[in-house]
């Protein structure tokens, strides 16, 4: 396990991540998501042992890698790094790209080369390639591999997907976080990309300005973000005034039962838009369709009802009933989240 507590770091006067405490458990994959300038890099180099920070305390394991009195050089920390884009050495051929660091003599490096490319679902018979003339997604592989021939107890991947194009970005993820899951290997990913943390992680923090406003699942941090920003950066949102009591809040999609029933008074509560159901052809309508912007499998419809304050843009799978003028029944399913005000 890898834990972090209290780390903060100033560049010149400008504080950059402010008190952070996070565990990763042995074996298992962390997303740590913001938006850019958040400082998710830095604590990514942090760990790595490229950055000091100015408080704080790192554990791997049984092993303090920094403290007030401790800090452990990046090579002897026994973590893993596959930067944004790869980053391989031009000038060596792939294998010698993942080569770079073993100890063992030139046959034993051939082998466990051999070995690491397998693991990552490389043709061994690119070992004798540049790095320019492989693709994209092999170039990410070659890193991991080089990440991986350190047996690494923690990976630390820095958006190491975000130069594929989008099929690629999805498949490269997927056959990593199953690789990393075999290998043991705990894991920290960085992303701008929600989806992408959603998708890999079973751990997500969420960071703003240098502080994690919310640690969770996936499902957690998405249905019930903290906070309106949260919610909207984790997701397509809406978010309406309610007067909440009783673990019920009656806003202008009339009364919605909420996940959290301490909660009450004036709040703003929050909904996925696939929790809102769209019927045509009910006999008793809500609201008019207004527009139907039609993007294949999902339409936006612009609904109106004279119930509500504003028209509503929701997000749905498309229909042939999505026609604009058409009377529509909205229903909500599942619980609304209130968010902190
Ligand atoms: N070496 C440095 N010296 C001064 N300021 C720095 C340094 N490294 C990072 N910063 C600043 O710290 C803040 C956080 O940067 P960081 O790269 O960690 O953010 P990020 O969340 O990874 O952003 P992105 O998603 O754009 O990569 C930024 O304002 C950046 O300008």
């Amino acid at each position: 396990m890898i834990e972090l507590s209290n780390i903060s770091k100033k560049f010149d006067q400008t504080t950059v991540l402010d008190d952070l405490s996070l565990k990763v458990e042995a074996g298992s994959r962390t997303a740590i998501v913001g938006p850019s300038g958040s400082g998710k890099t830095t604590l990514l180099r942090i760990l790595a042992g490229f950055e000091t920070p100015d408080a704080g305390q790192i554990v791997l394991g049984d092993r303090v890698l920094f403290d007030q009195n401790t800090f452990i050089p990046a090579h002897e920390r026994g973590i893993g790094f596959v930067p944004q884009e790869g980053a391989l050495f031009p000038h060596m051929k792939v294998g010698d790209n993942i080569a770079y660091g073993l100890k063992g003599s030139k046959e034993e490096n051939r082998l466990r080369v051999a070995e690491l490319m397998a693991l990552v679902s490389l043709d061994n018979r690119l070992a004798s390639h540049w790095p320019h003339e492989i693709s994209g997604g092999q170039q990410q592989r070659v890193a991991l591999a080089r990440a991986l021939a350190q047996k690494p107890a923690l990976m630390l991947l820095d958006e190491p997907f975000s130069a594929l194009d989008t099929g690629l970005r999805a498949a490269t993820r997927k056959a990593t976080a199953d690789l990393l899951e075999q290998a043991g290997v705990a894991t920290i990913l960085v992303t701008h990309d929600q989806q992408e943390a959603l998708s890999f992680a079973s751990q997500i923090a969420v960071i703003r300005n240098g502080r994690f406003t919310q640690v969770g699942s996936p499902m957690e941090v998405y249905s019930r973000p903290v906070d309106e920003e949260t919610a909207l950066f984790l997701g397509d949102a809406l978010i309406f005034p309610a007067q909440v009591n009783g673990g019920v809040a009656r806003c202008c999609l009339g009364d919605v039962p909420v996940s959290h029933p301490q909660q009450t008074g004036d709040r703003r509560i929050m909904l996925r838009p696939e929790q809102m159901m769209i019927a045509a052809d009910h006999p008793q309508p809500t609201a008019t369709i207004c527009e139907v912007d039609f993007t294949g499998h999902l339409s936006t419809l612009t609904l109106t009802s004279p119930d509500w304050p504003t028209a509503l843009q929701i997000k749905t799978l498309s229909q042939q009933h999505w026609q604009k003028g058409a009377s529509v029944r909205v229903m909500i399913q599942g619980q609304a989240c209130v968010l902190a005000s």
